[in-house]
């Protein structure tokens, strides 16, 4: 079967890049992105593609190629299923925050609801590709569902799960380690992974396509993150152990990462991951080794999250211990809000965590981020609900520069490692601070001997 025509559910940071990347790859495909959030559709329609609604290099450029050609962004969800031979399902899946599994699992609602609909309207036989990062075995249950609510055609659901980092969405999709496609081994099961093998092969290496069984495709991307994650809680286990020792992080994961078994990649101590998926998908991980009854796994697994909520929680305790105990009436300015640089994502960004910490020590906190408005900010800490609107409002500023953030303030904290950051007039900044003037890097990004030879206290992460 050639494909002509797809549909994607879900406009969001996965959803609207990799499919903007297979438009401008495949222009004799016809692709429709659909999202139930009227706003989000009207910005990816924006006439400037600057202004659509996700920020990440490269995008606006293979946007503004594809739109209207071959790439169309809707809010007619029933209309673009109907049409189309293959339908990504590219929701949120995030941690449900009710009910069992409350906490752990991911919650499926957004998924099931993808499904029932497509079951009401297909009225042809379909591929439905899980794009979104779902619990192994989850397949089945959207099988059950099409097959018991729909109209009699034939499904074949795909497992092809999304590998891309955020900041680096474009170079990622364009130059993928590999794309995974998980489907049944029966003859229609092959038939429709390799019409989605032949999709990608517009672009990537056929030797790059891995196909499996759509267990372990499922699997495959939860324990892909977990090992990602992984890497860093060790490194920032290590770190503490350095801080202790005088042993210098950076120095060990230098010599570590020599070692090709380990690789050098992935090794960055730092405040702690942030992000959607690394601390939702272990979480869900540990969830379904429980349901199996597996605790020693859970417990493994668990144990990746419980050092990264120490190292956030370690980091803003330093600040205060260092400010002699005390960050009161305090102003502390955070360099970075967003979970990682070159993204306006802030989802889990570290930087939520140790601001909550500091305003419940009562410290003011400013913040300059290149790409996150205050709005985000304080959206964020309101979602943790420690305290009332009114007081966040009240214990966060944003500015629209980096000098003004920092005038003023008892310490900087870096909290995101955007490149902007290093090449700032350092002396002005310190000029302009209280003495002693704290420095406390959060991503090991400046240089300590250059700062420290200006006046400032340096504290780095692991050293
Ligand atoms: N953000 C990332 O870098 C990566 C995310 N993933 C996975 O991809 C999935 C999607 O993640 P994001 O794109 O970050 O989420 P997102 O929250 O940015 O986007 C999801 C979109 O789906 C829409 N939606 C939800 N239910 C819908 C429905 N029934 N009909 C139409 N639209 C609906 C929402 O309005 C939202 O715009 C998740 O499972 C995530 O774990 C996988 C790899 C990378
Ligand atoms: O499933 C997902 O959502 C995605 O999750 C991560 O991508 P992402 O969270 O966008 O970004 P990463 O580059 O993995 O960074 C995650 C967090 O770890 C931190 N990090 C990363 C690397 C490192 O060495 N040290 C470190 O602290 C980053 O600053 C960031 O806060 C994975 O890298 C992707 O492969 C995956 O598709």
């Amino acid at each position: 079967m050639e494909v002509t025509k797809i549909c994607c559910i879900g406009a969001g940071y996965v959803g609207g890049p990799t499919m903007a990347v297979i438009a401008q790859k495949c222009p004799h495909i016809q692709v429709t992105v659909v999202d139930l959030n009227e706003q989000r559709i009207k910005d990816w329609n924006d006439p400037d593609t600057n202004n659509i609604p996700i920020y990440e290099p490269g995008l606006s450029e293979i946007v503004a190629e594809a739109r209207g050609r071959n790439l169309f962004f809707s809010t007619e969800v029933e209309k673009a299923i109907d049409e189309a031979q293959v339908i990504f399902i590219s929701v949120n899946t995030p941690t449900k925050t009710y009910g069992k599994g409350k906490g752990m699992a991911a919650d499926l609602k957004y998924i099931e609801l993808c499904a029932r609909q497509i079951a009401k309207v297909a009225k042809e036989n379909k591929i439905v590709v899980e794009k979104s990062t779902l619990p192994v075995r989850t397949a089945e249950a959207i099988k059950s569902i099409l097959d018991n609510t729909g109209n009699g055609v034939q499904f074949q659901i795909l497992s092809n799960p999304e590998f891309l980092a955020e900041g680096t969405a474009v170079t990622d999709l364009l130059n993928p380690d590999r794309i995974l496609i998980g489907g049944d081994t029966t003859p229609e099961g092959e038939a429709a992974i390799n019409a989605l093998v032949d999709v990608y092969a517009n672009w990537v290496s056929k030797d790059k396509i891995l196909t499996t069984n759509v267990w372990s495709s499922e699997l495959s991307k939860l324990t892909a993150n977990a090992f990602l994650a992984q890497r860093i809680s060790s490194i920032n286990a290590m770190s503490e152990l350095c801080e202790k020792t005088g042993a210098d992080v950076s120095e060990v994961a230098r010599a570590i990462g020599m070692d090709s078994r380990i690789g050098s990649k992935f090794l960055k101590a730092s405040v702690g991951f942030g992000g959607s998926c690394f601390q939702k998908d272990i979480l869900n991980l540990v969830y379904i080794a429980k349901s199996y009854g597996l605790n020693e796994v859970a417990d493994y697994w668990e144990q990746v999250i419980i050092m990264n909520d120490h190292q956030k929680r370690r980091f803003s305790n330093k600040i205060v211990q260092t400010l002699y105990n005390t960050v009161a009436d305090k102003k502390i300015t955070f360099l970075g809000w967003a979970f990682k640089k070159d993204t306006n994502d802030t989802r889990e960004s570290a930087a939520i965590y140790v601001a909550d910490d500091l305003i419940n020590e009562q410290a003011k906190i400013s913040v300059y981020d290149p790409k996150v408005s205050r709005n985000k900010m304080l959206a964020d800490l309101n979602y943790l609900e420690s305290r009332s609107v009114e007081e966040n409002n009240n214990a966060i500023l944003a500015f629209d520069n980096p000098y003004d953030a920092c005038k003023g303030s008892h310490a900087i904290s870096i909290l995101t490692e955007w490149d902007e950051f290093v090449a700032y007039d350092w002396q002005k900044i310190y000029d302009s601070m209280h003495k002693p003037a704290f420095l406390f890097d959060g991503r090991n990004i400046l240089n300590a001997k250059e700062l420290e030879s200006i006046g400032f206290v340096y504290k780095g992460i692991g050293s």
